[in-house]
């Protein structure tokens, strides 16, 4: 996979830390609502960790709360071996931490090109204005590494038929596919996915599946996805979580997930 600039992620591929992610006794309120109650966590470098749970289980607020969209009311998260907990997510974005959300977030007026630079442009070009001015060589030749990159992803997200067409002009499953391409496009340390499979057909589905896997097995990346395809999550991840109520019912292997009762019972059952 061409998936990556060095410069873009820190510490890429090294294993400094075993855990990458951590979450301790982490608590969301909203008003009266707690959406997630108590989530501890902890998910390594490579892992691919599947979050299950019915609606309103708290996943998508689990992720903004990693991803930091959202500071928890109670509880630590750390990152990296560093405390996150009350870092903003653009903070976080540029320290490896990535997410794709519900609602595609995909610049309609940019080209799929232009829209998968856009991580690339603000993590390394943003840092070299004078650069850029004076046209100084290593400017130059980041400039013909970012496009080539950015080519590279597209290619392997099934997108490079439409690289110059507006993102408005593509249909729902390919501007998934174009949000998943910005999101990996510099190898992120820790990728979110919410629900990234809606929309998809049965090929680009499993096209994504093994996109996920070679990201995690290339890079070390960690994913936690929110899924409901139920068989997307246990045939893709290494480990599945379900969550109910705000809190994890289970946690284990595909299978152990799969059999065991509370989660029959609350979620795949019904
Ligand atoms: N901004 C908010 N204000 C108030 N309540 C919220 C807010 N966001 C989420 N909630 C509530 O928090 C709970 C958890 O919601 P969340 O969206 O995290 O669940 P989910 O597991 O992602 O659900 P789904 O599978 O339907 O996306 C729900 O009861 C929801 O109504």
């Amino acid at each position: 996979m061409s998936i990556g600039m060095p410069s873009a992620s820190p510490g890429q591929g090294d294993s400094v830390w075993h855990t990458l992610l951590e979450l301790d006794c982490v608590t969301v309120r909203f008003g009266g609502i707690t959406a997630v109650n108590k989530l501890s966590l902890s998910i390594a470098a490579g892992e691919i960790v599947g979050l299950l749970g019915p609606n309103g289980a708290g996943k998508t607020t689990a992720l903004d709360t990693i991803s930091g969209l959202r500071t928890p009311t109670a509880g630590r998260i750390s990152y990296a071996g560093e405390d996150i907990t009350k870092r903003s997510a653009h903070r976080n974005a540029r320290n490896g931490v990535r997410r794709t959300f519900q609602r595609h977030q995909a610049f309609g007026w940019l080209s799929v090109e232009e829209n998968v630079l856009v991580p690339l442009e603000w993590s390394t070009r943003g840092r070299g204005f004078f650069g850029d001015l004076l046209r100084l060589p290593h400017r130059q030749r980041q400039t013909r590494e970012l496009l080539q990159n950015a080519a590279a992803v597209i290619d392997e997200c099934g997108l490079a038929d439409v690289a110059t067409a507006p993102a408005s002009s593509l249909p729902i499953g390919q501007l998934r596919l174009l949000e998943f391409a910005r999101a990996v496009v510099d190898a992120p340390r820790l990728l979110l996915l919410d629900e990234p499979t809606s929309g998809l057909g049965t090929r680009e589905t499993e096209q994504l599946g093994e996109l996920v896997r070679k990201l995690a097995a290339d890079f070390g990346t960690a994913v936690v996805l929110v899924e409901h395809d139920v068989d997307f999550v246990m045939s893709l991840c290494t480990r599945v979580v379900c969550m109910v109520q705000g809190a994890v019912i289970a946690d284990g292997t595909p299978a152990e997930v799969q059999s065991n009762p509370e989660v029959i019972a609350s979620y795949l059952g019904s």
